[in-house]
């Protein structure tokens, strides 16, 4: 008999097709407008979980006792309850590396729409605003010839300082677990301390995991050793900042600008103070979300998952 696997994510056809071929599928396009309750049901008889963002925890492992594999279509994943996971004997799994080009791409946009006021001019040009000279009120802050402060510099981290570098001449400043001997050489990157890195960067960009360890690792104290000059840039996770001290930082204009992918909720709540602010650029948590680059992480976490369940060690475990 085939085992079972839950999609819980739009996943595209040809992954869904060689799922079909191996396993019994049980799809939810969207589990926010899908039953959830019957998706609970059917977890009874799961061996296998495909799909990102939902909270793996004891509450809905509880309801799934013949589990072997959760496969996260997504590179982080603070989703997972990895000592419930562990202590069942339950694999897990994420997309590491497919994303990391197209995830820089954006972050380092948002970087450039937030220095520059990109969508604050958008809506100036659109709204009939241009009428004249442009006044000094419509101006940004330069990028290139900058000092860019990275800290995380793992996958992405890396990309983001490869375009700095050499697209932007930036300065890189980088705070990490480790030394890291190749940015050092190939971008000319320089170890810092954290506080050391607030205070000499001009723009801040947060690129770490969600840990225990990381959670509101940016807040008060960190805003004001940074320049009131200085611009913060977070693609990690939104629970790595303390949101109330980044938006106090704004509004006191301790910072000059955010430009943010990421929330401490996610979607942000409408009242949220920070889509009030003119100084900061939001983008719906979108950095890897390109058609192409989805697209492959959909493939490498149905093969992940199909490693899994097949007893083979799927590439990207998660230790
Ligand atoms: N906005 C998005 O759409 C998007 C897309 C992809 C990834 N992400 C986030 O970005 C994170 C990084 O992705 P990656 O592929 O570069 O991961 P990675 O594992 O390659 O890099 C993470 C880096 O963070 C460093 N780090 C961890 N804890 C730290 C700490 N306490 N202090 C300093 N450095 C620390 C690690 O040493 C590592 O170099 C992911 O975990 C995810 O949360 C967001
Ligand atoms: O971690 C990731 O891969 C991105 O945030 C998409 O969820």
């Amino acid at each position: 008999m085939k085992q079972k696997v839950i999609v819980y994510r739009k996943v595209p056809k040809d992954v869904l097709t060689l799922l079909n071929e191996k396993f019994e599928v049980k799809y939810y396009k969207n589990l926010e407008t899908e039953s959830y309750s019957d998706f609970l049901q059917e977890l009874h008889t799961a061996h296998g979980l495909l799909g990102s963002s939902l909270k793996i925890s004891k509450e809905l492992l509880d309801h799934a006792p013949n589990l072997k594999i959760v496969s996260n279509i997504s590179v982080g994943y603070d989703n997972f309850d990895l000592e419930q996971l562990n202590s069942r004997g339950i694999l897990a799994t994420n997309t590491p590396g497919v994303l990391v080009d197209t995830t820089a791409d954006t972050i380092f946009g948002l970087l450039l729409a937030t220095a520059r006021r990109m969508p604050e001019l958008d809506l100036y040009v659109k709204s009939g605003k241009w009428n004249g000279t442009k006044d000094e009120d419509l101006f940004g802050v330069d990028v290139h010839h900058k000092v860019l402060g990275i800290i995380g510099m793992g996958s992405i981290g890396k990309a983001i300082a490869k375009r700095a570098h050499f697209g932007f001449d930036m300065q890189i400043l980088y705070h990490n677990r480790s030394q890291n001997n190749q940015v050092e050489n190939e971008y000319n990157a320089e170890y810092c301390e954290l506080d050391e890195l607030l205070k000499r960067s001009d723009y801040v960009c947060l690129m770490t995991p969600h840990t225990p360890e990381t959670d509101k690792l940016i807040g008060e104290r960190e805003f004001r050793l940074m320049k009131d000059s200085s611009i913060f840039i977070n693609g990690s996770r939104g629970k790595n900042v303390d949101e109330e001290a980044l938006i106090k930082a704004l509004q006191n204009q301790r910072i000059l600008a955010a430009g943010l992918d990421v929330y401490e909720t996610e979607p942000i709540n409408k009242d949220n103070p920070l889509l009030k602010l003119p100084n900061v650029v939001t983008l719906p948590h979108i950095g890897s979300a390109t058609k192409e680059t989805r697209d492959k992480m959909a493939r490498l976490a149905a093969e992940n998952l199909a490693a899994g369940l097949e007893g083979k060690v799927p590439l990207n475990l998660i230790k």
